[in-house]
């Protein structure tokens, strides 16, 4: 679906390339996550895989990104929302600020595409159901919730029906309630088998939604694979990534002789609860 080869990115001011050699499959119907340090070229990534880079950054690239059957580079950005929706970290920086409503900010993108009026309000009224976001349809865009805008921002893109959804931190500037708002939003995205590319820190949301995630480290991919392979690999912390909570308790029970070697370490709460269940049913036998 999106096909990065060989694909070395500087931005116009930077002086040494910040994507290097990148080759990555975003296959249909998977939900990927994209992890890594800060500054380590997540974004830019995003930005590549959706054109906003080279058409909207400039720069110098080799190699090349291919959404389909389009070339990146070669495709003009308007035909290529149709086919990549790109969500940024700043719900508030997405709105239109060209429309009074929910539902009409929501139709501004399928306006710009000529959709025919029924159309349009079919894919609207659609997508707000979907997004469980009807009650807020006459509200003006600018009264919501951080988190209600960025689901907004969501729907704004998916009413445009790409072939890939991606989400760059979606919920790094939201408080825990607009966090949460988010990742329903995305459990029912991904309910549709929807491809999803999703920038992420926040290693637990990953580890219950992806199937597959990519490590980047200083603009390379260094490891990709199932989150269960990916999040408990000893060079995490190399990465500068870090671990979940259920890993990091876990590796200190098996420190302390509480949790075999034999079991591998978790990654979700589930895989947490089973483990530690285990371990003090074998303390009791
Ligand atoms: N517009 C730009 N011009 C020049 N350099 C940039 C630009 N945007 C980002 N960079 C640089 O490119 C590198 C990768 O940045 P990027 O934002 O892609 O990283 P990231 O992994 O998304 O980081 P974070 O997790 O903090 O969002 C960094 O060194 C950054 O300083």
């Amino acid at each position: 679906m999106i096909t990065f080869r060989d694909f070395t990115y500087a931005y116009p001011t930077s002086e040494a390339p910040v994507l290097r050699d990148i080759s990555l499959d975003v296959r249909p119907g998977r939900f990927h996550g994209l992890i890594g340090a800060s500054g380590s070229g997540k974004s830019t990534l995003a930005m590549a895989a959706a054109g906003f880079i080279p058409h909207a950054q400039g720069g110098e690239h080799t190699g090349s990104v291919t959404v389909g059957d389009l070339v990146v580079a070669d495709t003009p950005l308007p035909e290529l929302v149709t086919r990549v929706g790109l969500v940024q970290q700043d719900p508030f920086n997405q709105i239109s600020g060209a429309r009074f409503s929910v539902r009409e900010e929501i139709a501004f993108g399928c306006e710009n595409l000529g959709i025919e009026r029924d159309a349009m309000r079919e894919r609207v009224e659609e997508v707000m159901e979907r997004l469980r976001i009807g009650h807020l349809a006459d509200r003006s865009p600018y009264e919501l919730s951080g988190g209600q805008q960025q689901v907004v921002a969501v729907a704004s893109m998916l009413v445009m029906r790409p072939d890939v959804l991606i989400l760059d931190e979606p919920t790094s500037q939201l408080d825990p309630g607009g966090s949460r708002m988010v990742v329903e939003a995305l459990a029912a995205i991904r309910a549709t088998g929807m491809t999803v590319l999703l920038v992420e820190h926040k290693l637990e949301l990953l580890a219950e939604h992806a199937d597959e995630l990519h490590v980047v480290a200083d603009g390379r991919i260094v490891a990709e694979g199932a989150p269960a392979d990916i999040l408990t690999d000893p060079r995490m912390d190399a990465w500068g990534i870090g671990r979940t909570r259920f890993t990091v308790a876990a590796t200190e029970a098996r420190r302390d002789g509480m949790w075999s070697q034999e079991r591998a370490l978790p990654v979700t709460l589930d895989g947490a609860a089973d483990g530690f269940r285990a371990a003090i049913k074998g303390e009791q036998e």
